[in-house]
């Protein structure tokens, strides 16, 4: 089905589930399971850390408390009643979460009018914290959990909603998502670069952290062992008539970190936690807090470049550099298959690859991919800059760097390239309305329904295979495709498999998976999500149907009235909806109504818009938050000031296609790189003049006089001799 593409080294065999009968299934020494790697995915810094520390001993001992209550008076308490002003007060001190709690304070100086901070604080000055790493999702609806207390919906098999209990995550998994890898369609319009560039802003956007505690807090049972719900550990039940029930009774789930001041304020549900800066500003880059970006620079750079990786290069181009890494023996970025002897492994490590340091410590190969590009990017506009403005000191430089490095992604994902992709032109029209400046009574904050269920919809058009092209779009037998459980984390394969460019290469040249009702999700991340280093693999549709009950989402039918849509009642009703029957019947047999279906499967299953991927929905979803994004962020690439207009036309016309051009070896690309392109000889030479460079002359700094030229930054920025009309 890939026209140019050949076989994948390994046959995308189907899995068998005996695992103590197969050796895939089985863990070697030194070796992480899959749940270990999922926490590796959702890893966060120090900072977040220290958050979740002070909010879970605060959530513990309301739970302790409550149970003492309980205990004493056999009455569950009400929030209200459990603790007295006085109390929560005291509480939120001894925990550390009064702090976490407190306001930030916003410097007036002219930095801070001038460029957005690491953390996303004080981007809006009246509110400090809206958009900033480390506070809560907004919530567009109340959420309903199972208790006042923040249970997860779906804790208590018995409790029932609208009179019929939810059913098992991973038996929808298997009824409505489950698609072979070999029985997919392909995309006809789009590229599996734009799948790609969604999960790369996603990284910009969200990162949810999970408690990092393995053990059950009342019992110390270890979550990956136990199918007893025990706090943090939410496993997912496996249901009998799953082929999976002979190896497995469950598959481990942790819950996501609580915020400060969960459940314990009156009014205030539990809340789970965003630990990135909400806005469109390269956070996966530059990182979201101040000590992170600045383990990310090169400070003995006059140029304020950002580090590089010592030990390898892409053919003389730069990598990130390699994470300390902490435990020697467990290296999920490492080559998996090897041997075991220990001496082995330390020769091995010495002379390979560990996993990738950047803004997030994710190292999904198509993120590296990314990262790659943008580090190498920046690191070419501070150059390029330099030259313009000599007398620039380092700070300048990265900052000038940083703010075009935030304005690219928000040119590509918001208006112009990526969002009417995915929206249709005509819903983009309706629902992203021309840009009329900031407005700082909008809340840029992540909405967690966007986070836990919208956003993750491009889950069902990724393909099941990673494909690698050589020079010219050739299928290479070095390098044949790779099944996607063999590229997630595998970091060492970018440095030791032909660099970025055979993977850049397959993903222009490659369709992305179209969604239909009946070929959702693909075998790859439903069956064999993060099995690369063996042990039982874990399944990503459940994974974000367990999230959604996790952090309370109400069910499907209040989402489509908080849209303004159509209330389905009825299975016929559900029908007209999704155009079709089967899916309605479907999911009328496991929930029994339209109201309970879980908000991400729900959405994904509406009909694909014209011109566009996703249903009304989720276009409102999606729409909804990318606009607060745009509106509310007073460093938006648009709004008047923050760049000349000539630079925003220079802005404007910056292509991912000129940015793979300008930072990797590739020389021929598609006009249009978010497009599918079906044949090599349809790709341009990067001279091309569809291919524009960034003029950067409009950044050269007007003449101001010679004083202003030699002196600081600040005094610069203090007489206003940058960009200001
Ligand atoms: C190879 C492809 C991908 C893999 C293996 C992958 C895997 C994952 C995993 C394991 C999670 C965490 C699930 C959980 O425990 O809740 C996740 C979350 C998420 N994914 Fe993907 N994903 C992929 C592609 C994408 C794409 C293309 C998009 C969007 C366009 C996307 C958007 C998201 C979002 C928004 C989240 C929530 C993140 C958070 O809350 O921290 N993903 N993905
Ligand atoms: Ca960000």
């Amino acid at each position: 089905k890939n026209g140019h593409i050949s076989e994948p080294a390994e046959p995308l065999q189907s899995i068998n589930y005996h695992c103590s009968t197969l050796r895939h299934c089985s863990l070697s020494e030194g070796a992480l399971r899959p749940s270990d790697l999922l926490a590796q995915f959702k890893q966060s810094g120090a900072r977040t850390r220290t958050q979740i520390q002070a909010a879970e001993l605060l959530d513990n001992t309301v739970e302790l408390i409550r149970e003492m209550v309980y205990t004493h008076s056999m009455v569950q308490p009400n929030p209200h009643e459990l603790l007295s002003e006085g109390d929560v007060e005291n509480l939120l001190q001894v925990t550390g979460c009064s702090a976490e709690l407190q306001k930030p304070s916003c410097q007036s100086d002219c930095l801070s009018h001038r460029y957005r901070s690491i953390t996303g604080e004080c981007n809006n000055r009246q509110h400090p914290r809206w958009g900033a790493a480390n506070i809560p999702y907004s919530r567009w609806l109340p959420p309903e959990y199972e208790d006042v207390w923040g249970a997860p919906r779906g804790w208590d098999l018995e409790h029932t909603y609208h009179n019929i209990s939810l059913p098992p995550v991973r038996l929808v998994s298997q009824e409505v998502l489950f698609t072979h890898n070999d029985d997919i369609s392909l995309d006809s319009g789009l590229s599996h670069l734009l799948v790609e560039w969604g999960q790369w802003i996603d990284h910009d956007m969200v990162l949810t952290p999970q408690s990092p505690s393995t053990a059950a807090f009342r019992t110390g049972a270890d979550c990956t062992h136990t199918c007893s719900k025990d706090t943090p550990c939410f496993p997912i039940q496996i249901p009998l008539s799953d082929p999976r029930s002979d190896a497995q009774r469950c598959m481990p789930f942790f819950r996501s970190a609580p915020s400060c001041g969960a459940g314990i304020l009156p009014h205030r549900h539990r809340e789970q936690l965003n630990a990135i800066t909400s806005f469109v500003d390269a956070s996966m880059v530059y990182g979201s807090s101040t000590s992170l970006a600045s383990a990310l620079r090169n400070h003995s750079s006059p140029l304020g470049s950002m580090a590089l990786n010592s030990q390898h290069s892409d053919h003389e181009l730069a990598y990130m550099p390699f994470l300390p890494r902490q435990q020697t023996h467990l290296d999920p970025c490492g080559p998996r298959n090897s041997t075991s002897g220990a001496s082995d492994r330390t020769t091995r490590q010495e002379n390979t690859t560990s996993c990738f340091q950047a803004g997030e410590n994710k190292n999904v190969p198509m993120n590296i991919l990314f990262f790659s590009l943008f580090l190498r990017e920046h690191n070419r506009l501070v150059k390029e800059l330099h030259l313009l403005n000599p007398h620039w000191g380092p700070d300048t430089l990265y900052q000038e760097a940083r703010k075009i490095m935030g304005a690219i992604h928000q040119v590509s994902p918001s208006l112009y390239h990526y969002l009417p992709r995915v929206l249709g032109e005509h819903a983009m029209s309706l629902l992203m309305p021309p840009y009329k400046g900031y407005d700082p009574e909008v809340d840029p904050s992540i909405a967690n329904a966007f986070a836990t269920a919208a956003f993750r919809f491009a889950h069902v058009t990724v393909q099941p295979v990673v494909a690698r092209l050589g020079p010219g779009y050739t299928t290479n037998s070095q390098h044949p495709l790779l099944p996607l459980h063999h590229s997630l984390f595998a970091s060492w394969r970018v440095v030791q498999e032909g660099g970025i460019d055979p993977v850049l290469r397959g993903m222009l040249l490659s369709p992305a998976k179209l969604q239909t009702p009946g070929q959702m999700m693909v075998e790859e991340l439903i069956e064999r999500l993060f099995q690369a280093q063996g042990g039982m693999p874990l399944d990503l549709g459940a994974l974000n149907l367990q999230r959604g009950r996790d952090h309370g989402l109400p069910g499907y039918s209040l989402w489509r009235r908080f849209c303004g849509l159509s209330v389905p009642n009825s299975t016929s009703e559900l029908a007209e909806i999704l155009g079709n029957f089967t899916l309605a019947r479907k999911f009328q047999l496991l929930y029994g109504t339209p109201h309970n279906i879980d908000l991400w499967v729900g959405a994904i299953s509406e009909p694909a818009l014209p011109g566009g991927r996703v249903g009304l929905l989720l276009s409102c979803l999606i729409a909804k938050q990318f606009k607060s994004l745009r509106d509310g962020d007073r460093f938006w690439w648009e709004r008047e000031g923050v760049f000349t207009s000539t630079q925003r036309r220079h802005l404007q016309a910056v292509s991912l296609s000129r940015i793979i051009c300008d930072n990797s070896h590739i020389t021929l690309v598609p006009a249009d790189p978010f497009s599918r392109t079906e044949r090599p000889e349809d790709m341009l030479a990067c001279s091309h003049p569809l291919i524009p460079h960034l003029d950067l002359s409009p950044w050269k700094e007007p003449d101001t006089g010679e004083e202003v030229r030699t002196e600081k930054y600040a005094v610069c920025c203090h007489k206003a001799c940058l960009f200001i009309h």
